[in-house]
């Protein structure tokens, strides 16, 4: 064994010092999707992808003593493996992965206890809305909807019992901004034990990070972007306190949420392309954005200078994300629209790879499946969500097939003559 000061322990802890730096080196959010290492999860045999442990169960090493992993409900090497990589992207200090978007909130939701309060926006998705309506009938909890784009809203409703501050930003579909950074900053002051709970599900961490904004917990419907394929359902939460990361995973472990083997590895496999289908994505949406905008309709995208937290926006996120909302003042001629598309998919859900088409709020033929009919209509009307609304959700095809297709739609619907494009 080297002495303590000799040229060759010199040497080694040189080498181990620049190990260190390069451990801790930092890359682009896009060498980050892909680039994997660090994950705590060992492989004997240096797989490059990280294989499904599709097993129920795990073999003790004898009879007292258990091994790192006993059974998947409480653990799997696939599900940690995915969840150290995602906290590295959503720069936390632990990630939970769950069945869907939904599930998160869930496990989230559980850090609330009866009398306490929660504060959320009054545009936010409309599951979200449904559960909270839920938990808080159930849980003696109150749940006050305010406008979270404008902080005083929030300010006025804080106090000793407000336990979470849940917003969305750009909210789903109106796509308002709500200021994370001052809204932390408020709620610091005034309830340091107050949690502000960020779904990030529009912008995904390849685009916005709420945990270096000043949020305590963040989550994402990995169903959308993370995924990227609309082939599962998952929920992803990442947590800035490990002390609240084992509160979570406590409810995780005890009620069985975690995330399935399988849908780990799809998770996984989607995330190392999330960069190039996002980029691919907003930058077809901004031109659509810029097509519908100058064929006169009102157009709700951050990537454009008419929207009018442009600047704030782009103060919290490095893009502009692929999914915007357009009115076109007549909701027959919207639903003729939405009907009248071929490569635009008549479909909930967004951030995949498909183009997606829909009316947002109500479809007269099938209400009870709409992504916001889960708020009352009286709600919706007091709410302000328009009837008209069309969300685009923009996919990976040739943006050139895209527009066609969308004009030929908005000839058909009687909005346009002759081609613009
Ligand atoms: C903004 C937002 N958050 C959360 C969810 C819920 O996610 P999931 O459908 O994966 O449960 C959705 C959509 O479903 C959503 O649009
Ligand atoms: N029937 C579903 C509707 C899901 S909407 C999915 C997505 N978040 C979107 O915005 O399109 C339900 O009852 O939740």
């Amino acid at each position: 064994m080297s002495e303590p000061d000799s040229p060759t322990t010199t040497a080694l802890s040189s080498a181990l010092s620049s190990i260190t730096l390069e451990a801790k080196k930092k890359y682009r959010p896009a060498t980050e999707c892909v680039f994997v290492e660090n994950t705590g999860v060992q492989d004997n045999y240096n797989a490059s992808s990280m294989p499904i442990y599709q097993t129920a169960t795990f073999k003790q090493t004898n009879a007292s003593e258990m091994g790192e992993y006993d059974y998947s409900r409480s653990g799997n090497p696939t599900r940690t493996f995915v969840e150290s990589h995602l906290a590295k992207l959503m720069k936390a200090e632990r990630a939970l992965v769950t069945s869907s978007g939904m599930t998160a909130l869930d496990i989230i939701l559980r850090l609330v206890k009866s009398e306490q309060e929660i504060v959320a926006g009054d545009d936010i998705y409309g599951g979200t809305n449904r559960l909270l309506t839920f938990f808080k009938t159930q849980n003696n909890v109150m749940v006050h909807h305010v406008d979270t784009t404008d902080p005083r809203c929030v300010d006025q409703v804080l106090n000793e019992k407000t336990r979470l501050v849940l917003l969305e930003t750009p909210t789903n579909p109106l796509i308002k901004i709500v200021d994370i950074i001052e809204i932390c900053k408020m709620v610091r002051a005034k309830c340091p034990d107050c949690l502000v709970v960020v779904d990030n599900t529009m912008m995904s961490p390849y685009l916005q990070n709420p945990l270096e904004l000043g949020a305590d917990i963040v989550y994402h419907s990995g169903t959308k972007y993370l995924s990227g394929h609309h082939d599962l359902m998952c929920g992803v939460v990442g947590v800035k306190n490990a002390e609240l990361g084992k509160q979570m995973y406590f409810v995780v472990n005890a009620t069985g949420v975690g995330l399935a083997p399988f849908d780990c590895f799809l998770l996984m496999r989607g995330i190392k392309t999330l960069s190039v289908r996002i980029e691919r994505q907003q930058e077809s949406a901004m031109k659509i954005a810029q097509f519908l905008e100058g064929v006169g309709f009102k157009v709700r995208y951050p990537g454009l200078k008419s929207h009018p937290q442009y600047d704030l926006h782009h103060k919290m996120a490095r893009g502009s994300g692929a999914v915007l909302s357009f009115e076109t003042g007549d909701v027959i001629k919207s639903e003729a629209i939405v009907e009248s598309t071929r490569l635009w998919l008549i479909s909930v859900s967004f951030g995949c790879v498909n183009s997606l088409i829909r009316l947002q709020i109500i479809n007269t033929s099938m209400p009870c499946k709409m992504s916001h009919a889960s708020i009352p209509e009286k709600v919706r009307k007091e709410r302000n969500l328009p009837e008209d609304l069309i969300r685009l959700c923009v996919g990976i095809e040739d943006v050139d097939d895209l527009l066609e297709d969308l004009e030929n739609a908005l000839i058909s619907a009687g909005f346009i003559t002759n081609k613009q494009l």
